[in-house]
């Protein structure tokens, strides 16, 4: 097929005219489109209006030169600027030999000769690869209105390794964020950390750039021996134990593979070797890279657990650093035993110079409990806004529509927006399958994702999200988590989740896939009475961040909209230490977070001995 050019009609008197290479428009077509026009969808989101058609608003008309040859649903989808649908033939594909593993995704070694007071010799397509790339999310331009900090507001104040300096510069982070701002004093306090702020906001280089700053000094003293990369290696004579410093535990594997994509930016040019160790993908390519020496271990709790088993392969005795992404979910029951044998089992280190890291977005009282329960008793508690407050620039809409009218409605609403990258969630694996088949057959370029596709399909599903090719994602609230994906500008709750299953917090991180750091983004639902659960809690989401109440939740509002969150005080947990006696804090302030402290139930970790320590007081 030939498509050649596409025009957007902005207004009757501005037209861009977008070219695009034969095939279909390339990521920075989807780029384009919705950096240009993101502040108005957003201002027609929050006056809740109805989907706008092309015909109906000519801000939001579209016209691509479509080929002559497409079936009619196909020329439709082209018509509106969709790019053409890749068929994904799961039995042929999934038998294909070769794949790219995320786990085997290059990165710095350091080589035996390199001086190790210095910072390793530049490799200029490692850089490439690594640092610049369009599919690399980018800051917002509204950041830093959102950002108003305190404590380090400067990169060159936050007394960074000069490795990492020059690491953050090549990311493009002009500025930490309000998380990063406080999480950095806060660790190399060398306290216990739990840190919240809404998603998207930077938790993982919050917790990342100061770890390995610290680090980078100390590479040489601290890690552990291994082979020489600049030779060759073959494993079972070079092969060494994996001896982490710093373990990294989140709930998903697509999560861990990104926060090793992450890692492995801000490692270059270091001693540091980060490794990643996540299910569904070949064990043995994994342990021969454990077996090159791994400084930083990234993982799904499932495979950590099952290397630990495994003789010779990874001992956690050197870890400095243990890091809870996500740790809400990773501290709910469904995953408490492989919690627990992570925290308590092996060889873990457990002295004195073991620090324990949690982050997310949601953090309810009972979670906040439990997280205590895991830290040292002067732990620091860093708050970016309410815990499970949805982000001010995700603008949320909520339309009525009965189970039988979801997939027409589904349609209309994404040909009613200019193509972006969309992510369609639903509650059920095969809801899953049904979407996405029939949004295909509409003409639409989609792909899905859901936790009986096989690790390999997984991959393929977010590399062609990532990547453009399939802009449209189908997915069930597996994906509702940590999933960093550089201009999702439409979030579609077809189910919104059950109240029993994720509720409100599951909300709340679905549409936090979009307008993140700094960027904007529309969250649009789909609700009926088989929702009524999870209303009232959805009514508060919207009424805190101003969004319109539409007729079908107006019942579900609370008397004079007065809006209060069991758990949007920590004066509970401070009474709480009141009681036992204790309660030195550690006060951050900020615009945006309204409590940041330090104080503890006086628990000790699970095997660990509870013992005082100094109050160090932050040096800013
Ligand atoms: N200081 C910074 N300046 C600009 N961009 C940044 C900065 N820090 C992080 N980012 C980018 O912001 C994006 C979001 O960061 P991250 O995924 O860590 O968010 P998060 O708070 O963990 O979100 P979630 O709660 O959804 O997991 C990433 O693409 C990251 O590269």
């Amino acid at each position: 097929m030939d498509f050649t050019e596409a025009y957007v009609e902005n207004s009757p008197e501005e037209v861009t005219v977008i070219e695009t290479p034969a095939g279909k428009p390339s990521p920075l077509n989807y780029k384009e489109y919705s950096a240009a026009d993101a502040q108005e969808w957003a201002s027609m989101a929050a006056s809740n209006a109805a989907p706008a058609t092309p015909e109906a608003d000519p801000a939001f008309s579209y016209v691509a030169l479509a080929p002559t040859d497409a079936n009619p649903a196909d020329q439709n989808a082209l018509e509106h600027g969709w790019g053409e649908r890749t068929a994904f033939n799961y039995d042929e594909d999934g038998a294909k030999e070769s794949h790219d593993w995320a786990s085997n995704a290059a990165r710095y070694e350091w080589k035996g000769e390199y001086d190790e007071s210095a910072i390793g010799p530049r490799n200029e397509d490692l850089e490439k690869m690594l640092f610049d790339s369009d599919l690399i999310p980018r800051a917002g331009n509204r950041v830093s209105d959102q950002t108003p900090i305190a404590a380090v507001k400067e990169w060159d104040d936050a007394g960074l390794h000069p490795i990492m300096r020059e690491n953050v510069r090549l990311c493009l982070y002009d500025k930490p964020t309000a998380i990063q701002s406080f999480a950095l004093p806060a660790v190399s306090c060398g306290k216990d950390l739990i840190g919240i702020a809404h998603t998207g906001s930077g938790k993982t280089g919050a917790f990342l750039i100061p770890i390995l700053s610290d680090l980078m000094g100390k590479a040489k003293r601290l890690a552990a021996a291994r082979p020489n990369l600049a030779e060759e290696f073959i494993p079972s004579v070079h092969g060494v134990t994996a001896e982490p410093l710093v373990l990294i535990v989140c709930p998903t594997r697509e999560l861990a593979t990104q926060i090793f994509d992450e890692t492995r930016r801000l490692c270059y040019r270091s001693m540091l070797r980060p490794c990643v160790a996540y299910g569904g993908a070949p064990v043995r390519l994994q342990r021969e890279e454990l077996m090159k020496g791994c400084d930083i271990l990234i993982g799904s709790p499932g495979r950590i657990i099952d290397f630990m088993g495994q003789p010779n392969v990874l001992s956690l005795r050197r870890v400095r650093y243990t890091v809870i992404d996500e740790a809400d979910e990773l501290l709910h029951f469904d995953w408490e035993e492989d919690f627990k044998k992570i925290m308590s089992g092996g060889d873990m280190n457990e002295d004195e110079d073991h620090r324990y890291m949690m982050f997310s977005a949601t953090f309810d009282k009972e979670c906040r409990r439990l997280a205590r329960t895991y830290m040292m008793k002067d732990y620091i508690r860093v708050r970016v806004g309410r815990p499970g407050s949805s982000h001010l620039m995700v603008s949320q809409r909520v339309f009525e529509v009965p189970d039988s009218g979801k997939k027409t409605r589904l349609y209309e609403t994404i040909m009613s927006h200019m193509p972006t990258r969309t992510l369609v969630f639903v509650n059920s694996k095969t809801q899953v399958d049904f979407v996405d088949d029939y949004l295909y057959n509409q003409g639409l370029p989609c792909t899905s994702i859901h936790s009986d596709r096989t690790q390999r399909e997984r991959e393929d599903a977010i590399r062609a999200f990532r990547t453009a090719e399939c802009p449209i994602l189908v997915a069930t609230g597996i994906s509702a988590r940590g999933l960093d994906i550089v201009n999702v500008m439409h979030v579609i709750n077809y189910d919104l989740p059950k109240a029993h299953h994720g509720g409100i917090t599951e909300y709340i991180h679905r549409i936090g896939r979009t307008a993140r750091i700094g960027n904007e983004g529309i969250a649009t639902s789909f609700y009926n009475d088989r929702d009524e659960d999870i209303a009232p809690a959805l009514v508060k989401i919207l009424l805190e961040t101003k969004q319109d109440i539409p007729e079908c939740l107006q019942q579900f509002r609370p008397e004079e909209d007065a809006v209060t969150f069991d758990d949007d005080t920590d004066q509970e947990d401070d009474d709480d230490d009141k009681k036992n006696g204790d309660g030195d804090k550690v006060a951050f302030s900020g615009d945006e977070s309204k409590t940041a402290d330090s104080d503890d139930n006086r628990q000790s970790r699970w095997t660990r001995e509870d013992t005082k320590k100094e109050e160090v007081q932050p040096e800013w």
